[in-house]
């Protein structure tokens, strides 16, 4: 499978396998998907069924056991550990369960932290408006320990968009949060999508948190076992149901 451009992830046989021997662990099965530039996408599975690994797999996080990775047109699975570091700074967003915000910095200094690091200037008018539309203007002098848990995440969110990384990767993003706190943000999530052209790839259990997505994949013992175009909840729910039922 050759990367097209419009995709902004792509995987090849994509297998991964933890461990040797008896205890081998067969993570991934030879997944071929593409995540298509300016979309919104969801992946989901029951516990175990490697969701994460596959996020982790696509995002150069993890190494793989065969098979082939690109973002973009870049072969990720052709890098180096060096130059792999610098794509995930400089082209990738990441967006975990736990916040991972630095405590003794504050919300400014956290959003600016990865532009710094790649030795890139703060661009100030999508600054403003990227902490606008997060309601957090009011507390970019605060640190982490200072703001709730949703206007922590929304730092987090800011910090991965910050700098209009070619992919976001979010894994539970909205994990720890009530449930109009996950709302708020996965809207926003969405909106970054249609307004900014961001190209989103989100791992949750929740079926409400993937019918924001475009699109849901449904992974099954690290094969994928369904694609839902135009997801609602209920959809997604019986695409689960299905799954289920096959395993029993
Ligand atoms: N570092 C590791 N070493 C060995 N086995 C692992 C490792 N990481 C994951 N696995 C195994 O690989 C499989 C897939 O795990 P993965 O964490 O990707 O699933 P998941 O769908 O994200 O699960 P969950 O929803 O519970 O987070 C599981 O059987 C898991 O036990």
């Amino acid at each position: 499978m050759a990367a097209a451009e419009r995709h902004a992830v792509t995987a090849a046989g994509l297998t991964k396998v933890y461990g040797s021997g008896g205890a081998a662990v067969r993570a991934l099965r030879d997944i071929d998907i593409a995540f298509e530039v300016g979309k919104f996408s969801a992946i989901m599975g029951p516990s175990g069924s490697g969701k994460s690994t596959l996020m982790h797999c696509l995002a150069g996080l993890d190494s793989v056991t065969s098979g082939r990775v690109w973002l973009g047109s870049t072969e990720l699975t052709q890098l180096g550990d060096n130059a792999l570091t610098r794509l995930r700074r400089e082209r990738i967003g990441f967006v975990f369960q736990a916040f991972n915000l630095i405590p003794t910095l504050t919300a400014r200094q956290n959003i600016e932290l990865p532009l710094e690091l790649a030795g890139r200037r703060t661009d100030p008018e999508k600054f403003d408006a990227l902490t606008g539309i997060l309601g957090i203007a009011d507390r970019l002098e605060h640190r982490p320990a200072e703001m709730s848990g949703g206007q922590q995440q929304r730092v987090a969110i800011a910090r991965a968009l910050m700098s209009g990384p070619d992919v976001v990767f979010a894994d539970e993003p909205t994990g720890n949060l009530d449930s109009r706190a996950g709302a708020q943000l996965l809207d926003f999530l969405r909106r970054s999508v249609r307004e900014l052209g961001q190209t989103i790839v989100m791992v949750t259990h929740d079926p409400v948190a993937a019918a924001y997505a475009e699109r849901v994949v449904l992974l099954a013992d690290g094969q994928l076992a369904a694609d839902i175009a135009e997801p609602t909840s209920e959809r997604i729910r019986i695409a689960l149901d299905r799954l289920w039922d096959a395993e029993l």
